[in-house]
């Protein structure tokens, strides 16, 4: 089988820019000698067995496809490449595997593919029969573990949308037991596997995205701790650092997530971006749906506010607070001033990362500035 590459970038396909839809696809041999900056950035590998909704997922998630028509989604036959770091603030690929790709076929290269990797993303079905899928997820990990140790391994048990809630802790609790009994077996208790129950159907999906890419983020202690102190003196009950294309979550305080109010932040960048973009583009359709003036206020009929402000071209803060608290704006946007300040120095500013080449160091596999845009 001859392993060949689609390329995306989502600057050209992302509708938040201004340009709608229509992605510019490249096909590309997979050439390891390979250099170009695009083909050296961190990548992150959706794999699992055909119709397991890769695709899918990485359509709904960077591309703003409805569920719905994911459904007519075509069969990958090659690995498709999708460089996302021109419009989100995570500077990676990820790469959509075809279902039925061959270990050991000597074209595919593992060497390459794995050395590169900073998550590998395991999807199995949860609505079909999944012991095929375990196979192939036991063979997956220990190949790609054999290569490169420090590879966040994560298994999106997907689909669940169609089962009971009982079902689903069962299927959850199956599949773990079973892979890692595969892996005692092998002799690869090291190998750490982290599971998700997920769905395109709701945000689920969104939230465990939001998890494995925060495992790739070295900064993540320090903006959780600026993010605590921020809203310990704001009177904030909970706040999202948000990825704006994706409505990932870059990292949020250390108190528990609750689905609502994530899945209620997250409606709140959509109305804001559908809103700035239909009446915020200049006439002629210029501009960027959003930049440093975004900013948006909901209160709601339960004395909660939703505050959301620009931090950096990529990044949104999406608070959640008590009315009374929002009292005391002033107060709350002095903080925030302060805070926007620390994380612009946190990721000392733009033009240090613009256009940086990542290259894998020993330790972690992942060289933290690069992993980030610039602001
Ligand atoms: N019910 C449900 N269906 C889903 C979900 N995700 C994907 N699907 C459906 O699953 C089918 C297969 O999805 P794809 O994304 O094409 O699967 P794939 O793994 O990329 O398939 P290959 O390209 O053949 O490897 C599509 O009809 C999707 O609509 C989900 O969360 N719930």
């Amino acid at each position: 089988m001859n392993i060949q590459f689609e390329e995306a970038t989502l600057s050209s396909s992302y509708s938040l820019l201004g340009s709608g839809f229509g992605s510019e696809e490249l096909d590309q041999d997979l050439d390891p000698e390979d250099s170009s900056p695009s083909s050296s950035r961190p990548r992150i590998l959706l794999m699992g067995l055909r119709r397991s909704g890769k695709s899918s997922i990485q359509k709904v998630v960077f591309h703003k496809m409805s569920p719905n028509e994911t459904l007519f989604l075509e069969s990958t036959n090659k690995i498709y490449k999708d460089d996302i770091s021109s419009s989100s603030f995570v500077n990676f690929q990820i790469w959509d595997f075809p279902g039925q790709v061959d270990f050991f076929d000597p074209t595919f290269d593992s060497e390459m593919i794995f050395k590169g990797t900073g998550a590998l993303i395991f999807v199995i079905d949860a609505q079909d029969d999944y012991m095929e899928a375990l196979g192939r997820l036991h063979l997956t990990v220990s190949r790609a573990y054999k290569v490169n140790p420090h590879i966040n391994f994560e298994v999106f048990i997907h689909k669940v949308d169609g089962l009971s809630d009982e079902h689903k802790i069962e299927t959850q609790r199956d599949v773990h037991q079973r892979a890692n009994d595969d892996l005692a077996d092998a002799g690869l208790e090291k190998l750490h596997l982290s599971f998700y129950l997920t769905s395109i159907y709701d945000h689920s999906i969104f939230e465990a995205f939001s998890k494995v890419v925060q495992k790739l983020i070295p900064q993540l202690p320090v903006l959780e701790n600026l993010l605590n102190i921020f809203i310990s003196h704001s009177g904030i009950e909970k706040a999202f650092l948000f990825d704006v294309v994706s409505k990932i979550y870059i990292a949020t305080d250390s108190s528990p997530v609750d689905m609502q109010s994530y899945e209620l932040c997250c409606d709140m960048i959509d109305v804001v971006v559908d809103v700035s973009c239909i009446y915020g583009l200049m006439e002629d359709g210029g501009g960027c749906a959003y930049d440093s003036e975004s900013l948006a206020i909901i209160k709601l009929n339960n004395t909660t506010v939703l505050y959301l402000k620009e931090v950096t071209r990529f990044l949104a803060l999406v608070c959640i607070l008590r009315e009374e608290s929002f009292e005391r704006k002033g107060l709350i946007d002095y903080n925030f001033h302060c805070f926007r300040k620390a994380i612009h120095e946190v990721f000392e500013v733009g033009s240090l990362f613009e256009g940086s080449v990542w290259r894998p160091t020993s330790s972690s596999g992942i060289k933290q500035k690069e992993l980030l845009n610039g602001f």
